[in-house]
């Protein structure tokens, strides 16, 4: 932190990043009226490539190196991210600092022509470049035909109003926090798609060494979510999985937050194989959960499934 009164945000530059550093931004105004916060909009690679699948270009790892090295080389001070886009590792010197209180954790089924993924007629186009929900979608409806789908929450409601699709999946908080909650037809329950490791949440990404910010930050920590979220990662990491995954992990608390349940689900992308596994423990150990969830998915066999998928330059 270069002054001690002004903190600079790293962002993307789509509407939804935008919202995300703004919300911080307010909180952080809110805990701290002496602060003044603005945002540093930056433009990553992972932007500007907008048609080649994600696995493709080397994932999402591009949608956050610029964020990063603004904050390395001292031009921005700290970087909102959604969680469930977030990788694992982080580079020398950066970390995440505090988790806050998550939106809602589910998918939204958008349609405007029909009320739910049952009604789709027969052989409907379903738009989601996730693996996760589309192979979600195809287990449940095998006849549907799966497309993908990419670009910023605006285009791919674009895409569907442009008659390319009959429906498409996409982030419930996504929806809402663009004020664009009315194109939720259904959300869908974890039953019908589980959702991605961290989805919903936020996290905030400074230097380790950044001492008087990760103070500052510190009231925005959502203790709940991040248990919610370290069970949901810790699962993530066990099964060795990357950011464009076919892997699922969803963690709710329970008994006034004692204890966690916590659903895992790897599958094959075309939906012919789905791995399910759950189990609950206590909200103190939350990655020893995940690992637990994580390693009866591996003994149904999700390593093979996800080491098919890593390997196989054909799987989108
Ligand atoms: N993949 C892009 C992305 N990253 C985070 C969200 C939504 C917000 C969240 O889940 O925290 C979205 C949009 C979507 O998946 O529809």
């Amino acid at each position: 932190m270069l002054d001690a009164n002004r903190l600079r945000i790293a962002t993307r530059k789509s509407a939804l990043a935008l919202w995300q550093a703004e919300h911080v931004k307010t909180l952080l105004e809110q805990f701290h009226p002496h602060l003044s916060v603005e945002l540093v909009p930056l433009s990553t690679r992972g932007d500007q490539i907008l048609d080649t699948p994600l696995a493709k270009i080397g994932g999402k790892a591009l949608f956050v190196k610029e964020l990063e090295e603004a904050m390395l080389d001292g031009r921005a001070d700290l970087a909102v991210h959604s969680m469930k886009d977030v990788p694992m590792q982080f580079p020398e010197g950066l970390g995440l600092s505090v988790i806050l209180e998550s939106g809602a954790p589910t998918d939204a089924f958008v349609s405007n022509d029909h009320a739910s993924l049952d009604a789709l007629p027969e052989g409907a186009r379903v738009g989601t470049s996730s693996l996760r929900r589309g192979l979600q979608v195809s287990a449940r409806r095998p006849d549907l035909e799966v497309l993908p789908l990419r670009g910023n929450v605006q285009t791919r409601l674009g895409k569907l109003d442009a008659g390319d699709f009959e429906a498409i999946i996409l982030a419930t908080t996504g929806l809402q926090r663009l004020q664009l909650a009315d194109r939720i037809t259904a959300e869908l329950t974890p039953e019908e798609s589980l959702p991605a490791c961290g989805q919903g949440a936020l996290g905030i990404e400074c230097r380790h060494d950044d001492a008087d910010l990760i103070t500052l930050l510190a009231p925005l920590d959502h203790i709940p979510t991040a248990t919610r979220v370290r069970a949901e990662r810790a699962l993530n990491t066990r099964l060795d999985g990357g950011c464009q995954v076919p892997i699922g992990g969803y963690a709710v608390l329970e008994n006034d937050g004692d204890t966690l349940w916590l659903r895992g689900l790897v599958g094959h992308p075309d939906g012919s194989v789905v791995l399910r596994a759950e189990s609950r423990g206590s909200a103190s150990e939350p990655e020893s959960l995940g690992i637990r969830v994580a390693e009866d998915l591996l003994a149904q066999g999700a390593g093979e499934i996800l080491a098919e998928v890593y390997g196989g330059a054909d799987s989108e």
